[in-house]
């Protein structure tokens, strides 16, 4: 039988000076889930993230509101009130008694929202009052309001004060979510952003905001308990940037003046279709040889790709979205090389608190044993 366990996904990884000790390298992506109800995250989520937890491993947490104005999608979870706080602890211990490390996803979803989400029926909030284009799923977003000077402190404390909360649930340390499209992005990338105060025009005022919850959240819990998730490449959401890799170069920069920051999280370009074949376009080489710290790569992975980009040393870690959702025992999987169940995009977004979300199987010992010799 071959010695599949020296696989590159499967081997340790120890970051230098730092929280993240890992025996492997398969993270599981933030998912958004749509199961906690009322915003508060609920017992079924122990049951889900537990399943996915391996004792040494890393998971992030579904994107998680900061505030009241933060929400865009059914029943998503929060970390802005106390009660959403008590109610993480003993999801986050009992994934700390599996082993595994436990990052919260911080998220403002900023214009992509409609008015039925916020408080008291407002606009969802935005850097400009540009509505995202309706794309024929159904879904439209309401037109945002664009956020005065004078209010961007609130909402930069938002998030300095949910990743305060993130902490004392008991989390390892959050993630600021600056991709795909939210709140963070909307300044960021130039189709979204039309400001001309300093929060818009060149490439440092369109970051300015993501930089200023980035020095808030790690002067509040330290740098070293602070990740980050960026998407310069993406188009979701109507967000997109003439230039990405301009834009990934300047936020790694400031992310570099954080001693110790936890990680650098990039989500790839869309997959190139090539030879009539799906392919990964490993966009993020620039940014994982500027950054100094630990790397995670995302978006599209598999097996044989994950081992080739840590093989590599494209990137230190690889985390997995769809794979994890639909294999909770992922790592076991790839180790033994067995088949995967398939992910159903159905019950994705749904609300039920176990289709889609805790009943998809793990591997039987006497299969996982069978393919092991196959
Ligand atoms: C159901 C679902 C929910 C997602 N929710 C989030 C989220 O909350 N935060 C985030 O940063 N990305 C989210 N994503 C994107 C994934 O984290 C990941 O980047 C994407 O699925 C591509 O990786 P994959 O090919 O391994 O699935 C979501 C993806 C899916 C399928």
């Amino acid at each position: 039988m071959v010695n599949q366990a020296a696989m590159p996904l499967l081997t340790p990884y120890k970051q230098a000076g730092g929280k993240i000790d890992l025996s492997h390298r398969v993270l599981l992506s933030p998912m958004t889930r749509c199961r906690s109800y009322g915003n508060v995250p609920q017992p079924h989520a122990a049951l889900y993230y537990t399943q996915r937890a391996t004792s040494g491993g890393l998971l992030i947490t579904e994107a998680t509101g900061v505030s009241d104005t933060a929400q865009g999608y059914p029943e998503t979870p929060g970390v802005w009130t106390r009660e959403h706080v008590e109610a993480w602890k003993p999801i986050v211990d009992a994934v700390h008694r599996k082993g595994a490390l436990f990052i919260c996803q911080l998220w403002h979803v900023g214009r992509v929202s409609t008015n039925d989400y916020q408080p008291n029926g407002q606009a969802p909030i935005s850097s400009s009052d540009i509505q995202i284009t309706p794309d024929g799923s159904g879904i439209v977003y309401s037109k945002p309001r664009r956020l005065r000077v004078d209010e961007i402190p609130q909402i930069v404390d938002d998030f300095r004060l949910a990743a305060r909360n993130a902490i004392e649930a008991g989390f390892d340390g959050v993630e600021i979510h600056g991709a795909n499209g939210y709140l963070l992005e909307q300044f960021m990338k130039d189709s979204s952003n039309d400001r001309t105060d300093e929060y818009g025009g060149s490439l440092e005022n369109r970051c300015r905001f993501a930089v200023e919850v980035i020095d808030a959240v790690v002067g509040e819990i330290g740098a070293h308990r602070v990740g980050i998730r960026l998407s310069p490449f993406l188009d979701f959401m109507d967000c997109v940037d003439s230039d990405p890799e301009a834009l990934g170069s300047y936020m790694v920069e400031q992310l570099n003046k954080h001693e110790g920051f936890l990680y650098c999280h990039m989500v790839e370009p869309r997959m190139a279709i090539v030879d009539g074949r799906r392919q990964i376009q490993h966009g993020l080489l620039p940014f994982r040889k500027a950054f100094k710290g630990t790397f995670i790569a995302a978006g599209g992975y598999d097996r044989e790709e994950g081992n080739k980009v840590i093989e590599n040393g494209y990137t230190d870690l690889v985390s997995f979205g769809r794979l994890f959702l639909a294999n909770p025992d992922l790592p076991k999987r790839f180790e033994l090389d067995a088949p995967l169940n398939k992910y159903d995009r159905n019950t994705f977004y749904t609300q039920d608190p176990i289709v889609g979300y805790t009943d998809y199987p793990f591997l039987d010992e006497d299969q996982n044993n069978s393919v092991a010799d196959a």
